[in-house]
């Protein structure tokens, strides 16, 4: 699977293993490294007036030192720009001597229009801020507007976090090696990034596969195998039914939102549970959605009595309080909840912030042997309510909160916004990609909130349907595009699934 996602040491590990292997050595897979970026800058800048070769001191500039060699051979007016020297004996030095050029201090950088950076200062290894000549050369880039082709990362850029550390180049493409790192897909690194190619250089899928890698970039390839798919014989509850907990008689559009989204997401039947004053403002608004009045525990007993598959949805429009506490451990089930049918409970919006005061009664209830699934689904505001340490560790990237969490919780974690995560307690974690910041609209986390339901609730399991449901969410909303409002998005998640059914 080409989407697995590797840390800069992780990548480290495989290149080494890589060389191990052959058939390439440390400079055979540095030459091809610099052959791709060669390629690219000439594909894309055929017409530049120069290509401006920027080297630092390590693997990255060696690469670096390949391209500029190559594009020299070419024909293309190149000059070289170097900071450090690359340590004598290694692969950067012999690139660095099979290059003509003689490189110019990088504190002389000058460039003017026309031209184009190509930027091999620093990658994997970025250890500290980039500042003086390194910073300088940013600034110039950036004022004159020159495009830049990043080699493995923008410099600047963190690739185990997305981060800026100092300060970045603005790449219009980056060409990285063998697989994605967290830094080309967190934010704001994916957007310094600009395109991302990924160039093979000799590193093969065994090797990765040796890794046992656990992070992914959050595609289709993730899931589809085990997408729900209806058989021929089933029936509208062995589909799955959705329970989503409606609030008060002032805020019920969420719970219907997210009901619909349900639905929508191929559960045979859905009931919206009402409070008994809100019976009659659910009931004006609901059609194929079905309607229970469920004021207190007692009778939320005898619905997860039921033993067909269901999933629950909590949260969305409910109110904080001890209430969503009661009925969301209710559900989880103390051991019973697998049991009696229950698939899943999706822990949205107020009912993430409930346990504010109180999160071990949930991370504990969802931790017992028999528990149903947990899957919450916090944006940074609920995050930092119930993973406060976590939430404020600068150490750590977005994607080691979402993956701590998960672990700390029990839960699988859907750490929501323009990059979000999705982690599972074992370990295992995507990063998505391909949302769009039309979804920032009210309502929106409801309709996500639905998905994962419609889908655990046929049988999916959770780390799978939290991931196809934050893909399928956020391609809906890319999709439909300007104008989008939440009623717009369990429509427009009609021509994924049917396209999702044609390929499967
Ligand atoms: N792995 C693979 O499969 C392959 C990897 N390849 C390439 O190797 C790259 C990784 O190489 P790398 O490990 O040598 O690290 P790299 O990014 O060159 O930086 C290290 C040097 O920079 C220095 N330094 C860092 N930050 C700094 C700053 N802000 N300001 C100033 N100095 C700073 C740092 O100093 P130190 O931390 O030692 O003080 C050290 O001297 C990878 O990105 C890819 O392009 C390909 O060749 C093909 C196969
Ligand atoms: N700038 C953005 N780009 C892409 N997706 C976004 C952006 N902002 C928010 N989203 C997505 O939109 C949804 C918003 O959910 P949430 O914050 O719970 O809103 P609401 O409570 O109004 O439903 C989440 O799935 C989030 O990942
Ligand atoms: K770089």
């Amino acid at each position: 699977m080409s989407n697995e996602v590797l840390s800069p040491a992780e990548m480290a590990e495989a290149d080494r293993r890589a060389i191990a292997a052959g058939p390439f050595d440390g400079i055979g897979l540095m030459r091809r490294a610099g052959q791709a970026v060669a390629s690219l800058a000439l594909a894309r800048h055929p017409a530049a007036e120069r290509f401006h070769v920027l080297c630092g001191p390590g693997n990255n500039g060696g690469d670096g030192y390949g391209a500029a060699r190559l594009l020299h051979e070419s024909g293309a007016a190149v000059s070289l720009w170097a900071v450090g020297a690359p340590r004598p004996g290694g692969d950067a030095a012999l690139a660095a001597a099979e290059c003509p050029l003689t490189p110019q201090a990088l504190a002389g950088f000058e460039a003017g229009p026309g031209t184009v950076v190509i930027d091999a200062l620093y990658g994997a290894g970025l250890s500290k801020p980039l500042a003086g000549d390194a910073a300088r050369a940013v600034d110039i880039a950036t004022e004159r507007k020159l495009p830049v082709i990043a080699v493995d990362l923008p410099s600047g850029v963190s690739g185990d976090s997305g981060r800026v550390l100092g300060c970045a180049f603005q790449a219009e493409v980056t060409v990285t090696f063998a697989r994605k790192k967290p830094g080309h897909l967190l934010l704001p690194g994916r957007q310094l990034c600009g395109e991302v190619v990924l160039a093979d250089i000799g590193i093969g899928d065994a090797v990765i596969g040796e890794l046992r890698i656990k992070t992914f970039e959050n595609t289709p390839a993730l899931w589809q195998a085990g997408f729900p798919r209806p058989a021929a014989d089933t029936h509208k509850y062995r589909r799955g039914h959705v329970n989503v907990f409606s609030g008060g008689p002032s805020a019920t559009g969420a719970a219907r939102l997210s009901a619909l989204a349900a639905a929508r997401a191929g559960a045979g039947a859905v009931t919206v549970l009402s409070p008994g004053n809100a019976m009659q403002v659910n009931a004006a608004h609901l059609t194929s959605i079905m309607l229970r009045k469920v004021d207190d525990t007692a009778t939320l007993a005898a619905i997860l009595d039921d033993s067909r598959p269901a999933a629950f949805v909590l949260g969305p429009g409910f109110g904080v309080g001890e209430k969503a506490r009661d009925f969301a451990l209710a559900v989880l089930g103390d051991g019973q909840g697998r049991q009696n049918g229950v698939e899943g409970l999706v822990l949205d919006a107020d009912g993430i912030t409930s346990f504010e005061d109180h999160p071990a009664s949930l991370f504990i209830t969802a931790g017992a042997k028999g528990a149903a699934k947990l899957v919450m689904t916090p944006h940074e505001g609920e995050f930092s309510r119930l993973f406060s340490s976590l939430a404020g560790d600068d150490s750590l990237s977005k994607l080691d909160k979402a993956r701590k969490a998960a672990a700390r919780s029990h839960a699988v974690m859907i750490y929501k916004g323009a990059d979000t995560v999705i982690a599972a307690p074992d370990g295992r974690a995507a990063i998505n990609a391909n949302a769009a910041p039309w979804l920032a609209t009210a309502g929106s986390g409801d309709v996500l909130a639905g998905v994962v339901a419609g889908l655990l609730a046929q049988g999916m399991p959770a780390f799978e349907a939290a991931c196809a449901a934050v893909w399928l969410h956020a391609e809906a909303g890319s999709s439909f595009g300007p104008g989008l409002i939440a009623e717009d998005l369990p429509q427009a998640l009609v021509p994924l699934l049917r396209s999702l059914a044609n390929s499967t």
